[in-house]
């Protein structure tokens, strides 16, 4: 189990504008919200802690909520430094958390990968920092700007997050430099403090903080560069089948048919919108409703299926996919579908925020043939593509 803590409490001033830089808008999402999902993408991620300075805290927890985070989060006070911040989070991190990673949300251009790497070297060794070699030749010079000395580059890292450890080690080291006055300007020279060793995780120079205004051209450019590389369609299929029963309402595609029986489920059994569902989610690789919409949870308890269609289009937006297309069929015997199929195509498109040309409903009979043909239950089956931004 992974938790994350994301530092946002900064005030951004070296960017120059009125408000925190991790605010500023960057290839249609907040920074903070780039930062966030890049470390959400690990699915070992349990938990999210996110900094904001005292006075943004709504505006922090209204943006998460927007954004539909795939893994459980919390918004924490920060403090006056980046550690006084980190130190705050980590009192809200669950004590069964086994790997605790840091990361900047000011950084967000990390990678699945960096996250996958850093926690794995820190399963490993305690403790593991992304990082890239320096390129250019480093010196260290007095207050009055004469050098004092040019340490051999061939051992030099610019240092970047995230950064991977042990939980406890990294709430020991935190103790530890909190009794000592210690403050650093990241989480692994804590932990160095305290004798560990820290490994090191190869990053990227793309990996770099946005702290001043060139920061933020630059990003773009690259995330522009990534949406063209890495677009990538996907495609998912979605099966389910619901018994007719008498005195329940027939709903398929959110939409109310009349009929002497009606399909049997916890929620509305609206069969239809939950082979599409499932389509959706199979093509995002995230599973299936089961596991998003429990039907052992009471909140689902004759839930309206377009609401939950409008949950996983929130849950796929989260993870930078857009719907393509959907195609569906549903097998019945009885009552005659054609004339609803319409306003089905319109509540999808509607909830998918789609064209209708983009969804495609369509109704068969199976000449009398098994369950569906007896009139026992009905059947759709679907499949979706969908569009993702890349890595
Ligand atoms: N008291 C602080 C200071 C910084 N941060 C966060 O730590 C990350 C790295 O810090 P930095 O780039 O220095 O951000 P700022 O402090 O916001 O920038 P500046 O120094 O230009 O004011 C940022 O995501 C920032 O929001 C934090 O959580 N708490
Ligand atoms: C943690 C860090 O991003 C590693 O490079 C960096 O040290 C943060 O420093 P800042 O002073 O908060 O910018």
């Amino acid at each position: 189990m992974i938790s994350v803590i994301i530092a946002a409490a900064g005030q951004g001033k070296r960017m120059g504008v009125s408000m925190n830089k991790v605010f500023l808008p960057l290839a249609g999402k907040p920074v903070l919200i780039h930062s966030v999902l890049a470390a959400c993408s690990l699915p070992a991620v349990t938990n999210v802690i996110v900094t904001a300075a005292a006075e943004e805290v709504d505006t922090v927890t209204q943006m998460l909520t927007k954004f539909n985070l795939p893994a459980y989060w919390k918004v924490v006070t920060g403090g006056s430094e980046r550690q006084h911040s980190i130190a705050n989070a980590l009192k809200a991190i669950p004590e069964s958390a086994k790997i605790i990673v840091v990361h900047d949300g000011a950084r967000p251009l990390a990678t699945t990968a960096m996250f996958e790497q850093a926690a794995a070297a820190a399963r490993k060794h305690q403790a593991a920092i992304v990082a890239v070699p320096v390129k250019d030749t480093i010196k260290s010079a007095s207050a009055d700007k004469i050098v004092t000395g040019t340490p051999d580059r061939r051992t030099l890292w610019a240092v970047q997050t995230p950064q991977a450890f042990d939980a406890d080690l990294l709430r020991a080291a935190y103790h530890q430099a909190e009794q000592d006055g210690y403050l650093g300007t990241d989480d692994a020279s804590l932990v160095e403090r305290l004798g560990a060793n820290v490994a090191i995780v190869n990053g990227s120079y793309q990996n770099f903080k946005i702290t001043t205004p060139e920061d933020m051209q630059f990003a773009e450019v690259l995330f522009a560069e990534r949406q063209e590389v890495g677009q990538v369609i996907r495609s998912g299929i979605g099966y389910d089948v619901h018994r007719l029963v008498p005195e329940r309402k027939l709903i398929l595609g959110g939409v109310e048919i009349p009929y002497s029986l009606g399909l049997d489920g916890h929620s509305d059994a609206d069969v239809l919108l939950h082979a599409i569902k499932d389509a959706l989610l199979g093509a995002a690789g995230l599973g299936d409703i089961g596991r998003h919409f429990p039907d052992t949870d009471g909140r689902y308890k004759g839930i309206s299926s377009l609401k939950l269609l409008a949950e996983v289009q929130g849950i796929l937006a989260s993870h930078g996919y857009h719907v393509n297309n959907i195609d569906a069929t549903i097998v019945a015997q009885k009552p005659k579908l054609a004339s609803y199929i319409g306003q089905m195509n319109q509540n999808i498109a509607e909830v998918l925020s789609v064209s209708v040309s983009q969804v495609n409903v369509k109704a068969t009979t199976t000449e009398g043939l098994g369950f569906a043909g007896q009139g026992l239950g009905i059947a759709a089956y679907a499949t979706a593509t969908i569009i993702s931004a890349g890595a």
